[in-house]
């Protein structure tokens, strides 16, 4: 064993050898063990890990001309073992056979002795095991990487590996592995958060440099529904299930918010270092939205109420944050409350506040509600719209009476605040409907503003470059196709959705340029007019790389000059395009 001793991670094989010597393995007899399972079986197995599969391919195909050309091939087995893909370079594919990497064999330690990939199942963490070390002697040829692969809630899935002869040793091999499970998780994590709060913690002491893109989703109630590696490893193995506070102070960005309100209402994650809302921070020259910041700005200065109308996401309280830090009250209070997200029980004690033991589950010493906590400043109420037909009469003899009685007590405390209200309902129509109250509504309306919708805005493109300037992407990442993609879709989710669709596909471009498959967006939401267009361009392209790659007989490096890009975007399109020699 002291050939072992050279490497680094010499304590891990040394236990590894010692269980492989402890269950009867011989280093001489690598026939004795080897397990393979029968068809029925695999076909199980391929079953339950479809998804891992199909991501993993994805991978192979991105990976497989440098595989093939630097003579390694990469390996996929399930946490039992079993491997279920291989890929690479053939002649070393052939090779591999020879010791059964193939799939269907499992290469758990039990029966493929000390290896990457049985040590990465037992260790879960990334491993590498190289010539030597390897407990059967047919193995000693090889270097391999591995990497375990776990779920968004922390199960182990299986593991990545890639082996090569051992004369191809590098050290940015295990790197490599460890990028490739990383994006393996953080597609399961795309893929099953969709309708979840996704967030990533943008800055962070504890962030490991390797692992850049820290992803958590949340619950309504603000718990960690999923996190990949990087997230567990700043929050703590255990966070899942558990309540995200934020009370390190991580600087987060919201990823994907599917539009739900109730979860916008948790808005603890706001990066501290934003500057305040103010009208320069509302983007956009759209005339349309230059009429709107003028007149709100005139209603800045004239404390009197404010009714914000528009969809979801065009930016109904980022205006009423800048009316409020633009007037007289700055320097109070700004308070928000989502009048759809509270229950109608709980409604009065929200916003006027409760005294000490009033009602069971109240704080014992009582609380102060969101009127006092405004007190001299603004009080914003969103989705007044959906704000109850009893809590509408209560909040109606607040305005009036400009004063408040907590529930249970008998003290009224006068209230001198500012409201600025937001709704996506056309209130007029639900007076109609019996469902909003006239009085209330004349007493709210004093100015009211209507926000126009992304899709009549004429300045997406200019929005969709500051939004990237915003999460640190050069706008010229935005490919033209791209550009017409944000053009023609409807935008039902407005400017969030805007940013949460950027957000994600400059994640998902890695660094490379933003085309349209990046984005996750409701085909329905297309303008038909596009899909025309956008299938002539799409086709047109692809008979211009076919013509160029035959007159240049598939070179791809001369046909990527005729084309004039780089050969790594001729690759992507080739893949994309599913374009192959005839
Ligand atoms: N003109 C704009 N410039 C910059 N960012 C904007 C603009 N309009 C909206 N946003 C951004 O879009 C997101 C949604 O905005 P906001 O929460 O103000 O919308 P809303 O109309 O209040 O939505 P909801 O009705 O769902 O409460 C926020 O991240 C906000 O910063």
């Amino acid at each position: 064993m002291a050939i072992l001793k050279k490497f680094d991670n010499y304590e891990i094989v040394e236990q590894s050898w010692k269980r492989c010597q402890n269950l009867g393995l011989h280093p001489l007899d690598h026939t004795k063990h080897i397990q393979l399972i029968d068809q029925t079986e695999l076909q199980e197995a391929m079953k339950e890990n479809k998804e891992l599969i199909h991501y993993t391919l994805e991978i192979f195909e991105k990976l497989s001309p440098f595989i093939k050309k630097t003579g390694h091939v990469a390996a996929l087995i399930n946490a039992s073992g079993t491997v279920l893909q291989t890929g690479g370079d053939p002649q070393f594919e052939a090779n591999a056979k020879h010791i059964s990497l193939h799939i269907g064999a499992n290469w758990k330690e039990e029966y493929r002795g000390t290896n990457a990939m049985g040590v990465a199942l037992i260790e879960q963490k990334p491993i590498r095991i190289h010539g030597e070390q390897h407990f059967l002697s047919v193995n000693h040829f090889l270097t391999c990487a591995a990497s375990p692969i776990f779920s968004p809630t922390g199960e182990l899935l299986g593991v990545f590996n890639i082996s090569g002869k051992k004369e191809l040793y590098s050290p940015h091999t295990l790197s490599l592995v460890c990028m490739i499970t990383d994006l393996l998780e953080n597609k399961f994590l795309l893929a099953q958060s969709k309708r979840e709060h996704l967030l990533t913690i943008k800055e962070l002491e504890a962030a490991t440099e390797s692992n850049p893109h820290p992803l958590l989703s949340l619950d309504k109630e603000n718990r960690i529904i999923r996190a990949n590696r990087a997230a567990r490893h700043i929050l703590g193995e255990d966070c899942i299930g558990k309540e995200f506070k934020n009370d390190k102070g991580y600087l987060t960005k919201t990823i994907r918010d599917e539009t739900n309100k109730y979860w916008r209402s948790i808005a603890l994650f706001k990066d501290k270092h934003q500057p305040s809302h103010s009208f320069d921070t509302i983007w956009g020259s759209c005339p349309h939205i230059e009429r709107v910041k003028t007149l709100s700005k005139k209603a800045s200065q004239a404390d009197l109420p404010v009714l914000l109308n528009g969809e979801s996401g065009t930016g109904k309280e980022l205006f009423a944050k800048a009316i409020h830090n633009e007037s007289n009250r700055s320097s109070y209070p700004f308070m928000a409350v989502n009048c759809g997200a509270i229950p109608d029980n709980l409604i009065e004690s929200e916003l006027f506040g409760y005294e000490p033991g009033s009602f069971t589950g109240a704080n014992r010493s009582g609380k102060k509600g969101k009127f006092e906590a405004a007190q001299k400043g603004t009080i914003f109420l969103d989705e007044i719209g959906d704000m109850s037909l009893r809590a509408q009469v209560t909040l109606l003899r607040v305005l009036q009476e400009k004063e408040i009685t907590r529930v249970g007590g008998i003290k009224s405390i006068p209230i001198d605040v500012r409201i600025i209200c937001a709704t996506h309902k056309n209130l007029s129509e639900e007076i109609k409907q019996g469902r909003f109250r006239a009085d209330l509504y004349f007493r709210l309306k004093g100015i009211q503003i209507l926000l126009p919708s992304l899709r009549e805005r004429t300045d997406k493109i200019e929005l969709a470059h500051k939004i990237l300037t915003q999460i640190g992407v050069s706008p010229q990442k935005l490919s033209k196709q791209a550009q017409e993609l944000i053009e023609a879709y409807t935008w039902p989710g407005n400017i969030r959705e805007l940013n949460g669709a950027l957000t994600q596909a400059s994640f998902l471009a890695e660094d490379g340029e933003i085309y349209p498959e990046h984005f996750q967006l409701e085909h329905s939401h297309v303008n038909i007019d596009y899909k025309n267009t956008a299938a002539s361009i799409v086709d047109a392209e692809i008979n211009a790389i076919k013509t160029a790659l035959d007159v240049n007989r598939w070179n791809v490096k001369k046909t990527a000059e005729q084309l004039q890009i780089s050969r790594s975007t001729l690759y992507r399109k080739l893949k994309v395009y599913n374009i192959e020699p005839s």
